[in-house]
């Protein structure tokens, strides 16, 4: 029988530890108050916003969502971003990605206050992550994943881990901090030549390609362990990049959409709001 890895059970442990948390500033005068980013209209982007805002209301804390339109120029954000940096009620905020086409994301990045950086966009959070040194912010998805394998006890060392993508925000972290836990990872993306053949040889195998039901069954050896970031719409339903019908008569243990992975990134990102709060 395959083991359903809810993201609903790791989000109501951490939201435990956020509460109390919450509970300490706020007794200090202090509302942690969380910013988001958003920039035109990318459906899972918005589904993230409205998630995280309503998280937010229910555990107490703040929440601003900061909109622009999908034609805003590289000046007029990096003027926005500064302002952010400014504002001391905002603790620590979240540009949601994809940024359209004309902005230039290497120059937001650097921009950021790394202290309020709380899905670790800037180079000098991001290089801790490179370098193996978990002492600072994670991004926050690449760190569900990594709660999520801890929560259920799956082994990670000497595991070989296959990951599909390799975003700044998914892919290329969550490699580093696989490896960090001894994994021997491989990371493939749209020029990789037989990503069936690679995927099959997953002990745990992330999607995170973002294209709906992409894993199928010829992709998955028996036994895996299959993690589904993927966030896409279909037909106005949430699916991953997983074809979950098929994939869990497969595996020994597989995260679903909804219920899986998202709703953990989530509640990362309020624990690393709460954490920047607390310093
Ligand atoms: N559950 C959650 O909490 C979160 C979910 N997401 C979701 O995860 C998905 C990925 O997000 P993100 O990393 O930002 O997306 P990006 O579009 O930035 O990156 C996608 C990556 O997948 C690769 N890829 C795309 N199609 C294929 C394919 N057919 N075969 C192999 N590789 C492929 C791309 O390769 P290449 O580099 O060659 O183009 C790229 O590296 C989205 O659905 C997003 O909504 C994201 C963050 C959080
Ligand atoms: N800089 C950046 N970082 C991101 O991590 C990032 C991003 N940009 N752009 C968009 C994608 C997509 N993504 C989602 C996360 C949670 C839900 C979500 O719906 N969460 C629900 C639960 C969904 C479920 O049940 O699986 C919740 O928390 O209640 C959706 C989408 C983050 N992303």
């Amino acid at each position: 029988m395959v083991q359903i890895l809810s993201g609903k059970a790791v989000a109501q442990k951490l939201k435990q530890d956020i509460t109390v948390e919450i509970d300490i500033l706020k007794s200090k005068g202090v509302i942690p108050t969380l910013g988001i980013v958003l920039v035109g209209d990318e459906e899972d982007s918005l589904s993230y916003a409205n998630s995280a805002k309503k998280r937010c209301e229910t555990l107490g804390a703040g929440c601003n969502i900061f909109k622009f339109p999908a034609g805003i120029n590289q000046d007029d954000l990096e003027k926005k971003i500064l302002e952010l940096n400014e504002n001391r009620d905002i603790h620590g905020y979240i540009i949601m990605k994809p940024l359209p086409s004309q902005i230039n994301e290497k120059r937001i990045a650097e921009i950021i206050d790394p202290a309020k950086d709380i899905d670790c966009m800037t180079p000098k959070n991001i290089a801790k992550v490179f370098a193996g040194d978990n002492t600072g912010f994670s991004p926050c998805t690449a760190r569900a994943v990594m709660e999520i394998l801890n929560f259920y006890q799956i082994p990670i060392e000497g595991k070989r881990a296959v990951i599909i993508g390799r975003s700044m925000v998914v892919g290329r972290p969550l490699s580093m901090m696989l490896l960090k836990q001894n994994a021997t990872v491989t990371i493939c993306h749209t020029r990789t030549r037989d990503l069936a053949k690679e995927a099959k040889r997953a002990d745990i195998l992330i999607a995170a390609a973002g294209k709906a039901e992409m894993v199928t069954k010829d992709m998955v050896s028996p036994g895996t362990v299959v993690i589904d970031v993927g966030i896409n719409f279909k037909d106005g339903r949430m699916v991953g990049d997983v074809l979950y019908e098929e994939v869990e008569k497969l595996a020994s243990a597989i995260t679903p959409v909804p219920g899986g992975v998202g709703s953990v990134t989530t509640m990362v990102l309020l624990k690393q709001l709460v954490e920047t709060c607390r310093k």
